[in-house]
């Protein structure tokens, strides 16, 4: 079987620092893939290639059998790659379903001055989205009221939109009390499983690592120092030491 997302040879300096060093990397349909790595790893980088944001010095990109290296991150997006971000990318003086609708308008490019934005997405489809996350009773909630959880999973629900086969997710429980994260990635990743998406997610927390990925990549400067499965990868003492910091 072909891989859903790889990379070849993916290269990259920001003012002589490398932050990407020849990265090779599949990733197979159904996997769900921890990336781990200390700050400035380049972690952030890499999905920041793989979704359009940055373009890579060289190496290339492909997606579902085609090359996406160079194409611009809308085009992406339709392609079949949702991302969520560090920092939700909300519009907070918005509704919570205003959000999703203001989501399909940017991620399909129909928003035009004239277009109501009432018209851009089916209200079933907008319930749909919002019962996946749980977050159906705060539709009409300005999005400035959510608390970071619910932040995070409106973030995510923004990416559903145009059914992604593969969401990567940027630090998707940064910010979010020890307490409420386990919570937050059960909901995320029940959703995932119900809709068959494969997916990345960048994590510090060895526990929610261990919990809900089926394969870890550790990366150092740039370059992936480990992948492979969860016990093998944060079992790893090198890892252990120069990742995870004990
Ligand atoms: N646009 C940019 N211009 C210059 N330097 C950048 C840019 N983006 C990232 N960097 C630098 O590249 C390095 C890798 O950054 P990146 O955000 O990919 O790391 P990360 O592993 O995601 O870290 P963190 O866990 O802190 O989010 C860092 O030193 C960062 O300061």
């Amino acid at each position: 079987m072909s891989a859903l997302l790889q990379t070849r040879g993916l290269q990259l300096a920001f003012g002589g620092v490398v932050v990407a060093d020849s990265i090779d990397f599949a990733l197979e349909q159904g996997e769900r893939l921890a990336v781990i790595g200390q700050n400035g790893a380049g972690k952030t980088t890499f999905i920041n290639i793989c979704t359009g944001f940055i373009r890579p010095t060289g190496g290339s990109v492909y997606f579902d059998g085609k090359e996406i290296t160079r194409m611009a991150p809308r085009a992406i997006v339709q392609r079949g790659i949702g991302r969520s971000f560090q920092l939700p990318q909300l519009f907070l003086e918005h509704t919570v379903r205003d959000c999703i609708r203001l989501a399909a308008a940017g991620r399909t490019g129909v928003l035009r001055m004239w277009t109501p934005l009432s018209r851009v997405l089916p209200e079933s489809e907008i319930e749909r989205i919002l019962e996946l996350v749980g977050l159906r009773q705060r539709a009409d909630d300005p999005c400035s009221l959510l608390p970071e959880g619910q932040r995070k999973l409106l973030d995510i629900a923004m990416a559903l939109v145009l059914q992604p086969k593969l969401l990567i997710m940027d630090e998707p429980t940064s910010g979010v009390s020890t307490e409420e994260k386990h919570g937050l990635m059960a909901i995320i990743m029940r959703v995932l499983d119900e809709q068959k998406i494969t997916s990345i997610f960048v994590e510090h927390d060895v526990d929610i690592v261990t919990r809900y990925a089926t394969r870890v990549a550790a990366w150092i400067s740039g370059r992936i120092a480990a992948d492979g499965k969860p016990q093998d990868v944060l079992g790893n003492p090198d890892i252990r030491r120069n990742v995870i910091g004990e």
